[in-house]
């Protein structure tokens, strides 16, 4: 180069004249040189190549001898240039400014790289030579680079023999460095740790000699340490000098690296949840399924990896299910909805599940686009809400059989209770009043005569007791039977109801027996009304099933407090007064007075007495025969009781048989008086005594029993006696009230050959229509018609009348109670040929019979 400026100086300065070839050479060089050449003398421009004036806009000849100043954009600059260049060239060193901004001739200017040395050191005269580079393409290139190398968003580093030789604003801001911070530093003081630096290195190494880049990603170190992770891109500087060293594009790829880290570790995430996931797991894409997790793979029983890829058809058992699925999913899908349902689904070994299925649009704009779907074995929790279903309808039915259980149990519950309250009210009803009439009984009377004895004491007014018993009601009950009696009791009540006030009570006690309570009264008087309609309502006839009844009470009437002061007393005294009403002849009311008492006590002495007569064999039976008139024969005996009382001798029975009645002794005893007497006419007979039949009397009380009949016939087996040798006699008045079943008693009796009389006949009311029917054979008139026979016509029309009716009937008619001879005349002229009276015998003890027979 140095060569190069000299050798044209020197041509010039020998002239065109010492031209030689090498010379010639040296012009040509000159003349074609690429840069500017130019010879000066102090200021002024004495030649120049045509390089020169070309970048200068001149021609060459119009340089020539032109001032260098009309080069330099201004005096200034070109007067600045020459002061800068003077000490180089004074000192014949090259003088060399790498830019340099010149002016061409048209004004416009340039940048160019100059060069120049003086011809002769320290001789400014002998000119100076100068070369003129155009750089500005070169300049604007660098400019740009450094632009570039500066505003780029990436680092450029420069390396030589692995140490920073230049980098760029990027790779400090990127690596935390200062401008020229860096510039020599180690290569190594960029990576982490020497086993990194070496690694790179190497591999950068081995690449970059064989010239080809580099390329790598990596972890580096900023200036204050912490990593960065960096793509680098290197290159040689020039391939063919290694020595220029590397260039580094360096990218900061750390946010990157970050992202793609946290990416991955969300796949990685997303995989291990998928890969552990409980619910099978897939992505489908046009009906066939992308890719799926293990779960799904194990759901379906597919291996790893087998499941991906298979239309979505092939899980479901057949085209059918997969096309509705299908429907009801594009219908979700298009209405923007997760489809979610329950399948039957087909594993890969053709076993089937039913699975939930729940598939949602990745992208919902797109209805065809991918899904992904979760999967579900819900077999078992299928069975098991079927098992549950199964048994809450088992539980519901169980439920709804027990509730119908419960109703019924609670309906039958209520209607006991119903039943129970009812019973209950009428357990407490029937405590305290009498089941056949309904009145109040004995109880309730008590409590009622309680308050009201109260009540009178606060009002001071007095209370009536009336004791009402019905007259012959037993013979009625007994004879007509208890439906009779009982209808009678009934009708009695209504009637004792209907004749008192309401404040008044009715009650009944028992049997026959009523009492009503009266309160609030003045005096007698006031009762004795009461008592006087009672009695009046009372004698109406009582119709009962063709029959007419007639009833009449016997009352007694006690007053509170003058006949007694507490409920006791005045039952008892009331009930005292009712049986002297009784004994003096029924139908009528008596006031209690102390004397009844007396009597009263009597009564209950007899009774007592009589309840053990039977046991201490105090009762005896007499004899009284029945004499045939014409012969005065012994017809019949007929067996009359007697109670031989201790310490008062022999009683009659007209005395004690109303307390057996009244008491039911009555059936004992008369069964006793059957026995004895049939034994008695046996043992006779066995005496070798002519056989004459005996006659028992029947109470009514006894007639109505049941199975009489069959008593009659186990005595009549029992003590051997001929039935035709036993009669019967039933009274009137028992034979006519008796109920329906009379007959079929009569009849059950004639039927043994026992026979059967009326007593006290004419003293009842005997139907002819009955005694036609009844199976009698006798009739015994009553002593009342023959006492005044001879006295009262009246009578003797009776008995004529009688024996017509028996002679009609074909009955025999025995007189009672004949005590004359005129009697008994009069009797046979009116046909009575059997008698009986003390005209004859009166009643006789046993052992005084045999001799009446023999
Ligand atoms: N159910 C039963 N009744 C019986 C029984 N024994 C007797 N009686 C009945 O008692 C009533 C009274 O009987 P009695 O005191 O024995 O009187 C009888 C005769 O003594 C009496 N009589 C007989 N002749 C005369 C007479 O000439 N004058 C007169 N004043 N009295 C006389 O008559 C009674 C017998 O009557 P009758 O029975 O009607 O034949 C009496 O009704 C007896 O029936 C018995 O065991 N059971």
């Amino acid at each position: 180069m140095d060569r190069g400026t000299r050798e044209p100086a020197n041509m010039i300065e020998e002239g065109e004249s010492m031209l030689h070839p090498g010379l010639l050479e040296h012009a040509a060089i000159f003349e074609h040189a690429p840069m500017g050449i130019m010879f000066t003398q102090p200021g002024v421009v004495r030649r120049c190549n045509p390089r020169m004036a070309q970048m200068f806009g001149y021609a060459p000849e119009e340089l020539v001898n032109t001032s260098g100043a009309c080069l330099f954009v201004s005096e200034e600059q070109y007067h600045a240039f020459l002061a800068e260049a003077a000490p180089a060239l004074h000192d014949g060193r090259l003088f060399e400014k790498a830019e340099q901004r010149l002016r061409r001739r048209d004004g416009s200017t340039f940048w160019g790289r100059v060069r120049a040395k003086s011809v002769e050191p320290g001789r400014r005269a002998a000119g100076t030579v100068w070369m003129v580079e155009d750089v500005s393409a070169a300049r604007a290139a660098e400019t740009e680079v450094r632009a570039i190398m500066n505003n780029a968003g990436i680092g450029i580093l420069f390396t030589r023999d692995r140490r920073v030789v230049r980098y760029n604003r990027g790779f400090a801001q990127m690596f935390g460095f200062g401008a020229e911070e860096a510039v020599g530093v180690p290569v190594r003081s960029l990576y982490g740790s020497d086993e990194h630096y070496h690694e790179i290195g190497d591999a950068a190494a081995n690449l970059l000699a064989r010239g080809e880049s580099f390329q790598a990603e990596a972890w580096m170190v900023r200036a204050d340490g912490r990593p960065i992770w960096v793509q680098l891109i290197g290159h040689q500087v020039r391939r063919d000098d290694p020595a220029l060293g590397n260039i580094w594009i360096i990218e900061d790829r750390t946010r990157n690296k970050r992202a793609e880290e946290t990416l991955r570790n969300a796949l990685l995430e997303n995989q291990a949840i998928l890969d552990n996931a409980v619910l099978g797991i897939a992505v489908v894409e046009r009906g066939r399924t992308l890719h799926c997790n293990a779960k799904m793979e194990e759901l379906f029983g597919y291996p790893p990896g087998g499941i991906n890829g298979i239309p979505v058809a092939e899980l479901y058992p057949d085209s059918a299910s997969w096309m509705a699925a299908r429907r009801e999913t594009a219908r979700d899908f298009l209405a923007g909805r997760v489809h979610m349902a329950e399948h039957e689904v087909v594993r890969a070994d053709g076993s089937r599940f039913w699975a939930r299925l729940s598939g949602r649009l990745f992208d919902l704009a797109q209805r065809q686009g991918r899904s992904v779907w979760l999967v579900d074995d819900v077999t078992a929790r299928r069975e098991a809400a079927q098992a549950v279903a199964r048994a809450r309808d088992e539980l519901e039915l169980r439920v709804l059989e027990r509730t119908a259980e419960l109703a019924g149990a609670n309906a039958l519950l209520q209607a006991e209770i119903v039943e129970r309250r009812q019973a209950e009210a009428r357990v407490h009803h029937m405590a305290y009043h009498d089941s056949l009439t309904g009145l109040p009984n004995r109880s309730l009377l008590s409590d009622r005569l309680d308050r009201a004895m109260l009540s009178s004491q606060r009002n001071d007014r007095k209370l009536a007791v009336m004791f009402i018993d019905l007259d012959r009601f037993k013979t009625i009950n007994d004879s007509l039977g208890h439906l009779a009696g009982d209808h009678l009791l009934k009708e009695v009540a209504n009637r004792l109801c209907r004749a008192v006030r309401a404040s008044d009570t009715v009650a009944r006690l028992g049997g026959d027996e009523f009492v009503v309570l009266v309160p609030g009264i003045e005096g007698p008087r006031d009762c004795t009304q009461v008592a006087e309609k009672i009695i009046e309502v009372l004698s109406a006839p009582i119709p009962h099933e063709g029959r007419i009844l007639h009833i009449s009470p016997s009352i007694g009437i006690c007053l509170y407090p003058d006949h007694g002061q507490d409920v006791a007393t005045l039952m008892r005294n009331a009930d005292a007064a009712m049986y002297h009403a009784k004994g003096a002849g029924r139908n009528t009311w008596q006031f209690f007075t102390e004397r009844m008492n007396e009597s009263a006590a009597r009564h209950f002495e007899l009774e007592s007495s009589l309840r053990v007569a039977l046991a201490a064999n105090q009762f005896e039976l007499f004899y009284q025969p029945v004499i045939e008139a014409g012969t005065r024969r012994v017809h019949a005996l007929e067996a009359l009781l007697r109670w031989r009382r201790p310490g008062l001798g022999l009683v009659g029975p007209d005395e004690f048989i109303p307390i057996l009645e009244e008491s039911g002794m009555i059936i004992a005893v008369g069964e006793w008086v059957l026995r004895s007497a049939c034994e008695q006419a046996v043992a006779w007979q066995r005496q070798g005594l002519p056989a004459v039949p005996v006659a028992v009397n029947l109470s009514g009380r006894q007639f109505a029993q049941r199975g009489l009949a069959g008593t009659v016939r186990r005595i009549v087996e029992e003590t051997g006696i001929a039935p035709a040798l036993l009669e019967l006699e039933i009274t009137e008045t028992t034979l006519m009230q008796s109920g329906g079943h009379t007959l079929e008693v009569l009849e059950q009796i004639n039927a043994m050959g026992v026979r059967l009389s009326i007593d006290d006949f004419g003293t009842g009311y005997s139907s002819l229509a009955y005694l036609k029917r009844f199976p009698v054979h006798k009739i015994k008139v009553d002593r009342a018609f023959v006492r005044e026979l001879e006295a009262s016509a009246e009578d003797r029309a009776i008995v004529a009348a009688v024996m017509a009716l028996a002679n009609s009937l074909q009955l025999s008619v025995v007189a009672e109670g004949v005590e004359t001879e005129a009697q008994l005349q009069l009797l046979r002229e009116h046909g009575c040929e059997l008698a009986q009276g003390f005209l004859f015998a009166r009643p006789l003890e046993a052992h005084q019979v045999p001799e009446l027979l023999r």
